[in-house]
């Protein structure tokens, strides 16, 4: 049985064991509780669910989100309102929990939809989330009879069942919900989640679409927030408006930070922890408790900025030691089709540019460049510090870059498309700076490469990676395809290059944008990456555009060289034309001249 098949089933295995060792504590609870605790329990094992939410949200994918406990108001509140105005009974009951659900759902994509857009900061998603408990609870407190205002909805119908029933779905539900998770974060897509938290931008430019994960993953997390909402409401026939306020949606966070974010079971343990305490301790010494919890607050982010939980799972590994699995991953693959190098099927050229322009607020930074880039073809683009190419490679990458001219891709203008829809219409770009995602392997990088190709598994690890055949050629000449399960923070600058172009050719480009591919590599590392260029154009049909300041690496490997001047080109033709060009000289070699001096 293949490594990973093995390695799924082992997850699977403890995914079940973790479930059933939940199941059993709480089923041992009504022996140690009395009625109180398991009351405070409860209501404890719900909110946990939702710190579950936040801290997939702000731990795997670094959304510093506010705004759960709205989610969770919305659920408590679609209970409440339709069991106090509308009638009980299962009927209603699932109507309530379907029309939490669904509010939470369309308010959670909306949300999602103004806080995502490509380009937005992380910030302003942060701030978006912010608002949204306040709004809610402003709408509650402007509700009048309707939401009972500030005092909320209490004593409305619902099923009195025994509290250990109670238990046990609250329970349950948290079981079933942090194992999904954990089987989410340890799948692929979990890699895709890591590799956007780490490098968004990076991931966009490989075709994954960041915005539209972003959201689904928003929209997810508000349903199960929702469903807890629904199931505390029900439980305590009670709803108030700080159960959807901003100081809750706070809580959510700081026991997630407490816990460990990332860890998953530590905000969820936290919250059980913290909340348990704070019912209990709160009657007997309100202010001081809250104190308490500050204090602890303040010194963990100052001293333990990754919480709780790196400290308990050092201490488990102390005593009881385990060895170390070795790494094991997927297997590479040739594609058996490949639209590598395959644009249009007329005899469009890959890439034709008119009348680009950009500027930045009085900045003009590019103007009327026009040029066209053949497939087969090698286009070197050269030109001092400053005049613009990695502004024109952004351009030709992103719709929304350029404020004038068009751009067109195997014949499709790019409009003001995001860059991963760019990316499906076959461009692939690699950049100046090789910062890759440092804690994922080459293995998952090459994974992640694949994603718009070939998704990526929800709850599991895929066998192997599917790759063209020059891909899995600049794996084997660097030699990355002996370490796949290396991080890409422990590669040399060389094969961090290697694995980038490799990554870039996954996506099968037609039109392929290099920003200085060779910078800081040797004169013997170049040339072999020159060698590669120029086979990957001659015999995959690729049309690559290359910025280089190294003119005799250019002239070595291009058909033709653009040279831009000032966001302008001053001078299209072959390298020899331009090499031998007397205007190009004075400000090309000037340049050299005016940076020796
Ligand atoms: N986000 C930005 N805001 C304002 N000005 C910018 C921005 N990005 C680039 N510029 C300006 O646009 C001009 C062109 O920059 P660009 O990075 O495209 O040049 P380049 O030819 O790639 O230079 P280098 O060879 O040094 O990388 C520069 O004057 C730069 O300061």
């Amino acid at each position: 049985m293949p490594d990973t098949s093995f390695r799924n089933l082992n997850r699977l295995r403890a995914a079940l064991i973790g479930c059933l060792l939940g199941l059993a504590l709480v089923a041992l609870a009504p022996f140690v509780l009395d009625t109180y605790l398991t009351n405070i329990l409860i209501r404890t094992l719900f909110l946990a669910a939702v710190v579950m939410t936040v801290d997939i949200l702000w731990g795997s994918v670094g959304i510093l989100t506010f705004g759960q406990s709205a989610f969770f108001g919305i659920g408590a509140y679609a209970c409440g309102l339709i069991f106090t105005h509308y009638g009980f009974g299962p009927g209603w009951a699932l109507a309530a929990f379907t029309i939490g659900l669904g509010i939470a759902a369309i308010v959670a994509a909306a949300t999602g939809w103004l806080a995502f857009f490509h380009g937005s900061s992380p910030l302003y998603a942060s701030i978006i989330t912010l608002a949204l408990p306040v709004v809610l609870t402003q709408l509650i407190f402007s509700g009048g009879n309707f939401t009972g205002s500030s005092s909320g909805l209490s004593g409305f119908p619902t099923y009195y069942w025994d509290l250990m029933i109670w238990f046990w779905i609250a329970g349950g539900f948290l079981i079933l919900t942090t194992t999904a998770a954990w089987l989410l974060v340890r799948s692929d897509f979990g890699r895709v989640l890591v590799a956007i938290r780490e490098n968004e931008e990076r991931c966009a430019y490989l075709g994954i679409p960041v915005s539209r994960i972003k959201i689904m993953l928003m929209i997810a997390s508000a349903v199960v927030a929702s469903a807890a909402g629904f199931g505390y409401a029900a439980f305590s026939n009670v709803v108030a408006p700080e159960l959807a306020g901003f100081q809750l949606g706070t809580e959510f966070l700081i026991w997630t930070a407490l816990g460990g974010r990332g860890t998953l079971l530590g905000p969820v343990l936290a919250a059980i922890g913290i909340d348990t305490m704070s019912a209990w301790l709160s009657g007997a010494m309100p202010f001081l408790w809250k104190l308490l919890i500050g204090v602890v607050f303040v010194v963990v982010i100052v001293l333990l900025p990754r919480g709780f939980a790196p400290i308990v799972t050092a201490l488990f590994q102390r005593l009881l030691p385990r060895q170390k699995a070795p790494a094991q991953g997927r297997r590479l693959v040739a594609a058996e089709q490949s639209r590598l190098g395959q644009g249009a099927d007329d005899d469009t050229p890959p890439l034709v540019i008119e009348h680009l322009s950009r500027r930045y607020g009085s900045l003009q930074v590019l103007r009327d460049v026009t040029m066209t880039g053949r497939a087969s073809h090698l286009l070197g683009i050269i030109g001092p510090n400053g005049a613009g190419k990695t502004t024109l490679m952004r351009c030709i990458s992103d719709g929304s870059e350029r404020t004038g001219g068009t751009v067109r891709i195997n014949g499709t203008e790019i409009g003001r498309c995001a860059p991963h829809k760019v990316v499906a219409l076959g461009v692939g770009r690699s950049f100046q700076n090789t910062s890759l995602f440092d804690t994922l392997t080459i293995s998952d990088c090459l994974m992640l490469a694949r994603y718009r190709i070939d998704g990526a598994s929800l709850f599991s690890n895929g066998e192997a990676v599917t790759l063209p055949q020059p891909a899995l050629d600049i794996l084997r000449a660097t030699g990355l395809d002996q370490r796949l399960q290396e991080e890409t923070r422990n590669l040399s600058h060389g094969m961090k290059r290697g694995l980038e172009l490799a990554m870039v050719l996954a996506t099968e480009p037609s039109v392929m944008l290099l920003d200085e591919p060779t910078a800081g590599l040797t004169k013997a590392e170049r040339m072999a990456i020159g060698k590669i260029l120029g086979r990957l154009a001659q015999d995959y049909g690729l049309c690559i555009i290359l910025i280089e300041h190294d003119l005799d690496f250019v002239r070595e490997i291009s058909d033709r060289v653009v040279v831009l001047h000032q966001g302008a080109i001053l001078m299209e033709g072959t390298v020899d034309e331009v090499v031998s060009s007397e205007l190009v000289q004075s400000v090309y070699a000037g340049h050299h001249v005016e940076a020796a001096e």
